[in-house]
């Protein structure tokens, strides 16, 4: 006879950091190293239409979207549904890695694994790994209050975007992020190159760090937030959170919105490059992330185009494949998105 083992738990990652600081890059990096393990990737992105999942490298892995509302409040019931069916398969995974939106506050996102019972029971968080953005994070610490949180929960955190910065500048973000967390491991990185053995499987998640930051993190939060979305066009992340004395903190940019549009007409290069470099020159102070995968003319790949701020970067990624709509879609997220003008521009680069 044997005796019934305890299953081993599986170790989860939580991939933070805020917008385009690198999140994407690493978990591609991840997934395209030859690590033979099975992993389960589940992304969370901000914006109506779903284009992150489609950023994710063709890999063997499943992908599992969650694009119906923040990780850290909304869709953590998806979160648990998602994870509660990964546990219920027969193949089984050796680990899991949830990248979250930009905007996510960490701290909800990892209480779910001690939350609640049938996730903790089966899963184990591993680590949260923060990718920063040695350009911009110093900015964002003064405006965003997610990207400071994103900091401090991190056990592991990546410098990214060395390439960006003078080695002084590098230095005084690194000390910046010192005196919010001094305990994490912190890594310098250009394009989120690391080893995998550095980011996973650290076994790095400290409660016991946690509950003195947060010593609410164990309580129960009773998750009356009044979600209270403006729908003007774009989708704004406005939540109105009443906070109650216990539970976890939950701080959202109220301001924070994104835009998303699309085209079911193929765009002429030659207009869409000059307008977006112009739109994020003129505007990039408001546009603090931008994506889209888009059509061009007489052109059989599709083509990735990202932009942090006024830097832009973009790429053919495959061809279109064969019946797929050939769509161009685009996202914008800011504060006071100047809404008609990019829309506007935005259509006039149809070929
Ligand atoms: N110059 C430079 N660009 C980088 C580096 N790492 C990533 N990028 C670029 O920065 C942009 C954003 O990278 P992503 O990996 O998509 O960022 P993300 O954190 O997943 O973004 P969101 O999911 O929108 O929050 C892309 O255009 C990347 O190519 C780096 O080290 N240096």
């Amino acid at each position: 006879m044997t005796t019934p083992q305890t299953p081993e738990k599986i170790p989860v990652t939580v991939l933070t950091g805020y917008l385009g600081a690198g999140k994407t890059t690493l978990l591609n990096r991840i997934l395209s190293e030859p690590h033979g393990k099975k992993f389960a990737v589940i992304v969370n992105e901000f914006g109506e239409i779903g284009i992150d999942n489609d950023l994710v490298v063709d890999a063997d892995e499943e992908v599992f979207e969650m694009n119906n509302g923040c990780i850290c409040c909304t869709v953590r019931g998806d979160l648990v549904r998602i994870i509660d069916g990964l546990m219920r398969r027969k193949g089984k995974f050796d680990a899991i890695i949830v990248e979250t939106t930009g905007l996510a506050d960490p701290a909800p996102v990892a209480q779910t694994f001690f939350m609640d019972e049938n996730v903790g029971a089966r899963t184990k968080l591993d680590a949260v790994v923060t990718v920063a953005d040695a350009k911009w994070l110093k900015d964002r610490l003064k405006d965003a209050p997610e990207a400071k949180n994103q900091i401090a929960f991190a056990d592991v955190i990546l410098v990214n975007k060395t390439d960006l910065v003078a080695p002084e500048e590098l230095r005084e973000v690194e000390a910046r992020i010192r005196a919010i967390n001094p305990y994490a491991t912190l890594h310098r990185t250009e394009r989120s190159k690391i080893a995998i053995d550095e980011v996973l499987g650290r076994n790095a998640f400290d409660l016991d760090r946690i509950l003195d930051i947060e010593p609410k993190f164990l309580e129960a939060d009773d998750h009356d937030h009044h979600h209270d979305h403006h729908h003007h066009d774009g989708h704004h992340h406005g939540h109105d959170h009443h906070h109650h004395d216990h539970g976890l903190k939950h701080y959202h940019d109220e301001d924070m919105q994104s835009l998303s549009l699309r085209s079911d007409k193929p765009l002429n290069p030659d207009k869409f490059f000059p307008w977006v470099q112009q739109l994020v020159a003129t505007e990039g102070q408001k546009i603090l992330r931008s994506k889209g995968i888009l059509s061009f003319k007489d052109d059989n790949d599709r083509f990735v185009f990202q932009g942090v701020h006024m830097i832009l970067d973009g790429d053919h990624q495959r061809p279109w494949k064969e019946g797929e709509e050939r769509v161009s879609r685009i996202v914008f997220i800011g504060r006071d998105l100047p809404e008609d003008k990019i829309r506007e521009g935005f259509e006039a680069c149809v070929a």
